[in-house]
């Protein structure tokens, strides 16, 4: 799959929600159908909650697989979809979602995407993973490219001062980054307690040693920006004093944690927060919206993994009778000469 971005306006006849394990196998049945798609996800990365939440933990109900991590599955659903050529559209949330006149569906996500879809499939899970915002006075001053929320890069800190707020892993990571390109880097938590794999904390004692990074303990107060520009973050130590510490950056590592957010607010009709879906296609009350995955509820519906692919395999046959106007034919991966061109293999005796 290919990460995509610019501000043109997107056609399209398929725009997946949300890059969790349903979605991206939802990418799969649709490509199978003939149907590319585009995929939009708040995290940096595919997913879902098996990267996130327990990528390192072992999975054993997945049918044909006896045991893999999280990460593992996410591995082996990339290799699957990737014959699919679907476009990724990550650390966006998709914020609107209006239906035009003419019946299509019109995406807008938070970094100023648009995409124009003919049909669309919400497999939004338990909400889109958002990161914890640092709420205090002054980060409504900042222009953009100074407060970087959990950064998959941070080639934006060389040569300036760097504080790194957080305690995690991901926070611990982020400094030890920063130390290599950074002229000053800071670590700011609230505690002189870090939680991070012992290969992190063993190297973030070396740079604090070498000091390469100054651990600094407290809480952040306020953001203090001249003309846009952050100029120094005010703290408060553990005697309630004040102090102020200039930088260029801010790398913000508070944690990342899911909100249904804006789905809510699309008009579909829902139950205690899911959508509520036809289970023999997956339809929701909209036409051309479909959804997966653990967002939705149907009578006897198990938010499991294994139910979202088949929720994806009955949307992409029912997306396709939408889309093509005539019930698609079932045909086997095995023997279809079809699916072995959209797949990339070749089987003469198929
Ligand atoms: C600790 C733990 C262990 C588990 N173990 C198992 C197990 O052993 N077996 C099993 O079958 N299941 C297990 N599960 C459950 C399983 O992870 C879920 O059923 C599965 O992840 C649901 O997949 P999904 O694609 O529907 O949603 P998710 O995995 O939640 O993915 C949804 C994605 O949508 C994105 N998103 C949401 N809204 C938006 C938006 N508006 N714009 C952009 N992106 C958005 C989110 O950022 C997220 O990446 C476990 C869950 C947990 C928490």
């Amino acid at each position: 799959m290919q990460d995509t971005s610019g501000t043109q306006p997107i056609q399209t006849d398929a725009l997946v929600i949300g890059a969790g394990p349903a979605g991206l196998f939802q990418v799969f049945q649709l490509g199978l159908q003939g149907i590319r798609c585009h995929v939009v996800d708040a995290l940096p990365h595919v997913g879902g909650q098996c990267a996130q939440l327990y990528g390192d933990k072992p999975i054993y109900d997945i049918p044909g697989i006896p045991v893999c991590t999280g990460h593992e599955l996410v591995q082996l659903l990339q290799r699957q979809v990737a014959p699919m050529d679907a476009q990724l559209h990550l650390s966006q949330q998709v914020s609107q979602l209006q239906r035009m006149d003419d019946g299509r569906w019109l995406a807008q996500t938070t970094h100023g995407l648009e995409l124009h879809a003919r049909s669309v499939f919400i497999a939004a899970g338990v909400g889109a993973f958002v990161p914890k915002a640092l709420k205090v006075p002054g980060v409504e001053l900042l222009a953009a490219g100074q407060l970087h929320y959990h950064p998959a890069d941070l080639e934006m800190v060389r040569g300036q001062t760097a504080i790194v707020h957080g305690g995690d892993e991901e926070a611990v990571a982020a400094a030890i980054a920063c130390a290599d390109r950074a002229q000053a880097t800071y670590l700011l938590y609230r505690r002189d307690a870090f939680q991070a794999s012992a290969v992190l904390l063993e190297r973030l004692q070396e740079l604090r040693d070498s000091g390469a990074i100054r651990v600094v303990i407290g809480q952040i107060t306020q953001l203090h920006a001249d003309a846009g520009q952050l100029r120094a973050v005010q703290w408060m130590d553990g005697e309630g004093q004040e102090h102020e510490l200039a930088a260029q950056q801010l790398v913000v590592c508070l944690g990342i944690s899911p909100r249904l957010g804006p789905v809510a607010e699309w008009g579909l009709a829902m139950e205690r927060k899911q959508l509520l879906v036809n289970p023999a296609t997956q339809a929701t009350d909209a036409p051309g919206i479909y959804a997966i995955g653990d967002i939705v509820s149907y009578p006897g519906k198990h938010k499991l993994i294994l139910c979202g692919f088949h929720e994806a395999t009955m949307a992409a046959f029912a997306a396709a009778e939408y889309l093509q106007g005539e019930k698609p034919l079932l045909q086997y991966t095995t023997t279809s000469a079809r699916l072995h061109a959209i797949l990339g293999v070749s089987h003469p005796q198929a």
